[in-house]
């Protein structure tokens, strides 16, 4: 059954329209479009759907075009407000939509009357607590003063997407234009400082995921996962015949309200089907989360419609079904070779015995790597496992009782992770575990440097633990695979015969280091009464809490008093959040190149050696705190860090290019089995000698394990925390150690090679007293390890 069209001139069926050039005659949003004083390029992209065109107001600054914004005060006037308070006569599911965000004393009388219009002027909102915060935003409860009426707003942190103001522009946008029940819409958005606020219905329950994470850590039951499915692909359907790709669909996105209501969020890169030019353009880059990404999203040259939303869809039902993405223990640039080249995955194992043939076959259908063999969200809507679907009103609101607040949740699970992080004590460990969190939340806004990823893909190892194979798919290699090969070797072929050089490209190279955000008011205008809800002063001691260096935004925001001054209406105060965020940030900070993620399949391909590095740690990703993540498990999975400003210092056992294997994430029993031959004797034992295309060679002590049964236990990972820890700190002693003898070593044949270059020969470090030292240090270094640890044992 179609979805509610915008209004009742809209053709209630448009999938089909997307699959041959839309006329523009026909196309159903505003044949006038809107004037964008905004982006007056873009104005022609403004259009709004015709019932709203009366309403929707893109008002106050009127300054050029600008593509980025990089200060606050640009953003301030680059950026308008757009208000789609809609005061005259809405569909029902609108009001459905207001009457569900409504205190719970208002309800009865909001859902009977008009739904007001919300301001755009920051003073009208009191912001409560944070209930959320994502790539590039924090997400606060509020009131909307005026009517007392709780909304969410979207304080999206406009230094942080200077390089995406599409994006920035098409979400609030998209959000704006909204009307169906099913799919979050923003009632107006408008500039504040360096943000941009979107204001939205508040969704108390927060998102699937986090609900996963607080309380369904294995996923949920089948009838409830019926329920979220089909409202979320009602959701999609909509959108689909709107001519919208969410391209970003999963867990996180799907967001709850208390009676059960189930919507779709967050438009943060969502893209028109009908666009052209630039926009068109930014489909053929990666948008998205890499295990819920579509193999076609994947793939240079092909392109891709809104059955990536689909494939997205079919993870997010594995998601919901397991409590975790398919792949989401591999790091970003397996996932993407793994979703290429292995089978799909699906409900296959003894674990899903509990779920229905007909959840099994839809799953089936969605996870089709044959994007024209997916249906689409409208025939899916059909099928058999929906039709029996309980409302979300019983099923999806018996999974939320007796659940503190969502903003007790979310401090909660910040807490939980702090305090993991704080017992790792180890910066590089917090910037990894962060990293890694990132990556199984599945972020949207990754962004890594190619070239890393190739030497980091190099470095996969292609045997599996076998305590993953189970989401593999590899033993549900098909037919389907064989194309998948088949089509990867024409890449392949398409690269090496084009006019790719086989360089890697570097398309961003951004940089992130650990996010800090602090919250502030600047109580502008009145001296005497902060009007709005915010917070804490700079600086308060209370308003940032510091973790061993991870510092979160204060989730004990104070409710100040609230003006009663209507006429001063934005002057009275100023509400400032500011987010700092300790990054540098450059131009398309979530995409990258498709054909360059194309070579890193062909090379990988043509690679096919078998690496010794068995990884398991995350890229390099951008290191971002959220609250969506922290509850993931915090794991130090070492990882390439060489792209980050500040590399923290680690026990390199192994470096490749610009990629660093850290003692921590090699595998313990294979390091120890490296060969070492032409390595003195002493170094063999305990040590790990490994060729560094950087340096050379140069002993390095990965782990001096001199017990094997103790390596056996770390290696099968039985092994508990109390014996672990200990070691892991020795591990740390040592290669500190290690890194700054390595220093001397270098800074000591740097010297030689200044002093009599000619007389320096590679591999002759015994002929000199300095490095003769050094090295016997290291032996007795060793011998102490080896003593203290028979000693322990
Ligand atoms: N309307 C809402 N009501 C309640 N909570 C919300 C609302 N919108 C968002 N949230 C919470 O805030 C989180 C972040 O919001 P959102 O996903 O929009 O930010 P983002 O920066 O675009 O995130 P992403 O990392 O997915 O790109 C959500 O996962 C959800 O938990």
């Amino acid at each position: 059954m179609p979805s509610p069209p915008l209004g009742s001139h809209v053709p209630p069926r448009h999938a089909k329209i997307i699959t041959r050039p839309f006329p523009k005659s026909t196309t159903f949003f505003a044949l006038a479009p809107i004037s964008c004083p905004l982006f007056p390029r873009f104005s022609h992209q403004f259009t709004t759907p015709l019932h709203t065109v009366s309403h929707a107001r893109a008002t106050r600054v009127n300054v050029g075009d600008r593509r980025r914004l990089g200060s606050g005060t640009a953003a301030a006037s680059a950026l308008a407000a757009t208000s789609v308070g809609r005061t005259m006569g809405r569909s029902g599911s609108v009001r459905r939509t207001a009457a569900s965000s409504l205190p719970a004393a208002a309800a009865g009388a909001g859902a009977a009357a008009a739904v007001p219009a919300f301001t755009a002027s920051p003073g009208d909102y009191r912001l409560l607590e944070e209930v959320g915060y994502g790539a590039n935003a924090v997400v606060y409860r509020a009131v909307f003063l005026p009517s007392n009426r709780i909304v969410a707003v979207k304080c999206l942190d406009l230094d942080r997407v200077n390089s995406n103001l599409d994006d920035v522009r098409k979400e609030a946008q998209t959000m704006s234009l909204i009307d169906h029940p099913n799919v979050i819409r923003g009632y107006c958005s408008f500039v504040v400082d360096h943000n941009l606020w979107v204001i939205m219905p508040f969704m108390a329950e927060g998102s699937c995921l986090h609900l996963m994470k607080v309380a369904y850590p294995d996923g949920f039951e089948e009838p409830v996962i019926c329920s979220i499915l089909k409202e979320t692909l009602k959701a999609l359907d909509y959108l689909h015949q709107q001519g919208h790709i969410h391209r970003d669909v999963k867990a996180g996105n799907i967001l709850m309200d208390s009676p059960g209501i189930v919507k779709l969020g967050d438009f943060g890169v969502s893209a028109c089907m009908f666009d052209r030019g630039d926009r068109q353009r930014s489909r053929n880059t990666f948008v998205g989360t890499p295990c819920w990404m579509a193999p076609e999203v994947l793939q240079p040259g092909a392109g891709y419609n809104f059955k990536a939303d689909i494939w997205s869809f079919g993870i997010t039902a594995l998601e919901l079904a397991h409590g975790h993405a398919p792949f989401s223990k591999y790091p970003p640039m397996k996932v993407l070779l793994m979703t290429l080249q292995n089978a799909p995955p699906g409900l296959d194992y003894d674990r899903d015995k509990r779920f229905s043939k007909s959840f099994k076959e839809m799953v089936a259908m969605c996870l089709v790597k044959d994007q024209t063999k997916r249906p689409t969200a409208e025939k899916l809507l059909k099928h058999s496992f929906f039709k029996n679907a309980k409302p979300p009103e019983l099923t999806v609101k018996s999974i939320l009782t007796d659940l503190p607040p969502l903003w007790d949740r979310v401090k909660a699970l910040q807490l939980k992770d702090a305090a993991q992080l704080a017992l790792k004590k180890m910066p590089s460990c917090e910037q990894e575990a962060l990293s890694m969190s990132e990556y199984q939340r599945g972020v949207s806004a990754w962004n890594f440097d190619i070239e890393d990823l190739k030497a980091q893909a190099s470095l996969i190892h292609d045997d599996d633990p076998p305590e993953i194979k189970e989401d593999d798919g590899n033993d549900r290699i098909n037919e389907e695979d064989k194309d998948s090969c088949s089509r990867l070797h024409f890449v392949s072929d398409e690269l090496s015969s084009g006019n790719h050089s086989g360089q890697p490209k570097n398309l961003n190279g951004n940089h992130f280091s650990e996010q800090t955000c602090v919250t502030a008011v600047s109580p502008g205008g009145n001296t005497h009464e902060p009007s709005i809800g915010l917070i804490s002063e700079p600086g308060n001691a209370d308003s940032e809490r510091k973790v061993d260096g991870y510092r979160k935004q204060g989730s004990e925001i104070k409710s100040l008093p609230s003006t009663s001054n209507r006429d001063s209406e934005g002057q009275n105060c100023r509400s400032e959040v500011k987010q700092k965020h300790n990054r540098s940030i450059t131009e398309n900070s979530h995409i990258f190149d498709r054909e360059a993620a194309a070579q890193l399949v062909s090379d990988k391909q043509k690679n096919g050696t078998k690496r010794t590095a068995n990884l398991s740690g995350p890229l390099a990703l951008p290191t971002r705190a959220s609250a969506n993540s922290l509850s993931a498990p915090v794991r130090s999975s070492g990882g390439y860090v060489g792209s980050l400003g500040d590399k923290p210092k680690r026990s390199v056992v192994e470096i490749k290019g610009r990629f660093s294997v850290t003692s921590e994430n090699v595998d313990l029993a294979k390091v120890q089995e490296v060969p070492t031959s032409g390595i003195p004797r002493k170094l063999q034992e305990g040590s790990a000698l490994k060729k560094s295309a950087s340096v050379g060679h140069w002993p390095i002590d990965a782990k001096p394990m001199s017990n094997s049964l103790q390596r056996k236990e770390l290696c099968n990972g039985s092994v508990s925390a109390s014996v672990l820890i200990p070691h892991l700190r020795n591990l740390i002693q040592q290669t500190t150690f290690q890194q700054d003898l390595i220093t001397n070593l270098l800074s000591n044949l740097q010297q030689n090679d200044k002093a009599d270059a000619n007389q320096y020969r590679p591999g002759t470090v015994d002929s000199d007293t300095g490095l003769q030292e050094e090295l016997k240090t290291l032996y007795r270094q060793e011998e102490i390890i080896d003593t203290r640890e028979e000693d322990n044992a």
